[in-house]
């Protein structure tokens, strides 16, 4: 058994950042884990790169060679890695043992987890090969700051939720840029009576019954929580991998195997 995490999230939502914290942290605490670049984009790296997309197809020569912009280049070169799942992706997974630990630097084009199945096959690829996956969504806390921002936030990271089927956790990115702490607190443990006029005091009368009915769906399928995440602070980035971590059951088995290899044991 295998353990990934898929960290997506909007454009410039601190992905990359995330993923470099957590292999320095793991580095620090002794623990072994491999991040996967894939951003065909991506050009410069905080961490030292296991997997990457760019090995399977360059952005450059998609845009060169077919004439596309950035966005479309990128669709295409994720359909190519949707196409190569069964040769490339499991050479690539080859490489890596039963117990190993995965973390999949996406990229931040929203429609790769609102739009195109590519990651949701991504993910059932991953699963066939024995990995339990979490899909952590990040979301900056700059754009917490007001009810309409994070309404849509709530909307963007549902979407990637029903695509993906996954065990699914909320990251509240950059709180070190969050100077009113109160402010973001109302939306880390929101009051759905609370969320509700505050929306109704932003929009026009006509919009209250759709309101209604907007709180009432992020209430219901609890997903507004949001765990915050201070890069700065050790215990933030320790606190937000133990999450994961129970979401994916990382740790559980080898619980069992420190008792299995228990010195103090007889074992006749
Ligand atoms: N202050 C602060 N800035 C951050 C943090 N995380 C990321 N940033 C900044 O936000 C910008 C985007 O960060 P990235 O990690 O590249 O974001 P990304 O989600 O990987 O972006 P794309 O891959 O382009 O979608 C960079 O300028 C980072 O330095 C954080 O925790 N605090
Ligand atoms: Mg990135």
């Amino acid at each position: 058994m295998g353990y990934a995490q898929l960290v997506i999230g909007p454009a410039g939502s601190g992905k990359s950042t995330y993923c470099s914290s957590l292999y320095q942290h793991c580095e620090t605490v002794g623990r072994t884990m491999h991040v996967v670049n894939l951003d065909p984009a991506a050009e410069n790296f905080d961490y030292p790169v296991a997997m990457d997309i760019r090995e399977l197809i360059s952005l450059e020569d998609v845009m060169e060679e077919l004439g596309l912009g950035p966005n479309g280049g990128l669709l295409y070169c994720m359909e190519h890695l949707e196409e190569n799942l069964d040769d490339w992706l499991t050479e690539e997974l080859n490489n890596y043992m039963d117990d190993d630990y995965l973390v999949f630097d996406c990229p931040g084009q929203i429609e790769l987890f609102s739009h195109v199945p590519v990651l949701k096959n991504f993910v059932e690829h991953l699963k066939r090969k024995n990995f339990n996956v979490c899909a952590v969504y990040l979301l900056d806390s700059q754009f917490m700051t007001d009810i309409t921002k994070f309404i849509s936030g709530c909307m963007a990271s549902l979407s990637a939720m029903v695509q993906l089927e996954l065990p699914h956790i909320n990251i509240l990115s950059k709180m070190d840029l969050v100077t009113k702490k109160r402010d973001i607190e109302d939306f880390l443990n929101p009051e759905p009576q609370v969320l509700l006029s505050e929306l109704n005091q932003r929009m026009a009368p006509q919009f209250s019954k759709l309101n209604k009915a907007l709180i009432e769906l992020v209430d219901e399928y609890n997903m507004v929580s949001f765990v915050p995440l201070d890069l700065r602070k050790e215990s933030s980035i320790r606190y937000v991998l133990a999450q994961i971590d129970n979401c994916i059951q990382y740790g559980e088995d080898a619980d069992v195997k420190i008792k299995d290899f228990d010195p103090d044991e007889d074992d006749d």
